[in-house]
């Protein structure tokens, strides 16, 4: 149904069903009873977003938009001690320009319906999220991280010889402010949940144990709000950010692949997967 101002207006239908769906890399959990739908990212080992998991991501989430039973979304991952590991990096090293085009263009859709999703949308980030882990936080409405102190959460691009781009530090910026974002992008910062918490780049942290049962009672606590009004509110607040991008897409593509293509770019991104592979061995 259409509300009087013309926002899509889901109300959770009284059902004590749970249905779910799964794709490769994306599993998704609704709960008719409630209108939650737990959507978690499964792509071992450590729920780097390749062009694949991008794609389902924004098709999982268009579906759930024109669900009408759905009202809300908890993003997590399935994945122990891991949110998202960020971009997966082989997909920006040693490809062809239309395939960073094309990896380009599934991020910014992706994000366009995260950011832009009429649900409440609450980030269950029970492990490290780095880089485009962090976009996919601090694209929900609400963050809730896991008390550990392995964990780490920011935009850590300048550490691999990158940049993030100006949507990554447009909704950073909106989010804990000028100067902190400006800090942290310059010099790459990886917080831990409790200074995450500091700075405002998370809303809550709680034992590791406690993430989804908050996100569930945060999200009774947003549902207890008319959906019209808050979604009309959200749209207010995020419309500039989506319109900027939307506007300048195909310049955002023609940027990247144009950076992405460089030589010293490339040495970059390899000598940081090196490094990431000794670490690991
Ligand atoms: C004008 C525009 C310019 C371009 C803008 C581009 C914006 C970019 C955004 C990004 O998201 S770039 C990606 C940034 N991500 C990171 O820096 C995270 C790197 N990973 C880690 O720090 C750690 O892996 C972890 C997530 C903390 C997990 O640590 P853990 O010890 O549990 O696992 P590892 O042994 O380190 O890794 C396992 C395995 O996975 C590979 N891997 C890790 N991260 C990535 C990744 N982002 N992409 C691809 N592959 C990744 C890692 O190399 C290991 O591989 P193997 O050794 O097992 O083969």
């Amino acid at each position: 149904t259409l509300s009087p101002y013309g926002v899509h207006q889901k109300h959770g239908q009284i059902s004590n069903q749970r249905r779910q769906f799964s794709n490769t890399y994306i599993s998704v959990e609704m709960d008719d009873a409630t209108g939650v739908a737990v959507m978690k990212m499964k792509r071992p080992p450590v729920n780097s977003l390749n062009l694949e998991l991008l794609t389902e991501f924004a098709i999982s989430l268009e579906k759930l938009e024109i669900d009408r039973g759905c009202r809300g979304v908890i993003l997590t991952s399935a994945i122990p001690k891991i949110f998202s590991a960020g971009l997966d990096i082989t997909e920006m090293c040693g490809k062809n320009a239309d395939h960073y085009g094309e990896f380009w263009r599934a991020l910014q859709e992706m994000w366009l319906k995260l950011y832009g999703s009429n649900m409440v949308t609450i980030a269950a980030i029970n492990g490290s999220s780095p880089a485009g882990g962090c976009l996919l936080a601090v694209s929900c409405d609400y963050r809730i991280m896991a008390d550990n102190k392995k964990y780490t959460i920011g935009l850590n691009e300048t550490q691999l010889g990158i940049v993030a781009p100006f949507w990554f530090k447009d909704i950073m910026t909106d989010t804990i402010g000028h100067r902190a974002t400006e800090r942290s992008l310059e010099l790459g910062m990886l917080y831990s949940p409790t200074d995450a918490l500091k700075i405002g780049l998370v809303d809550e942290v709680v034992a590791e144990d406690k993430v989804l049962s908050t996100a569930s009672a945060v999200m009774a606590q947003w549902f207890a709000v008319p959906d019209h009004a808050r979604q009309l509110t959200k749209s207010m607040m995020r419309k500039p950010n989506l319109d900027r991008l939307v506007t300048h897409r195909e310049a955002d593509i023609k940027n990247f692949v144009s950076f992405i293509s460089r030589d010293s770019i490339q040495k970059s991104l390899q000598i940081y997967m090196e490094m990431l592979k000794k670490k690991g061995s």
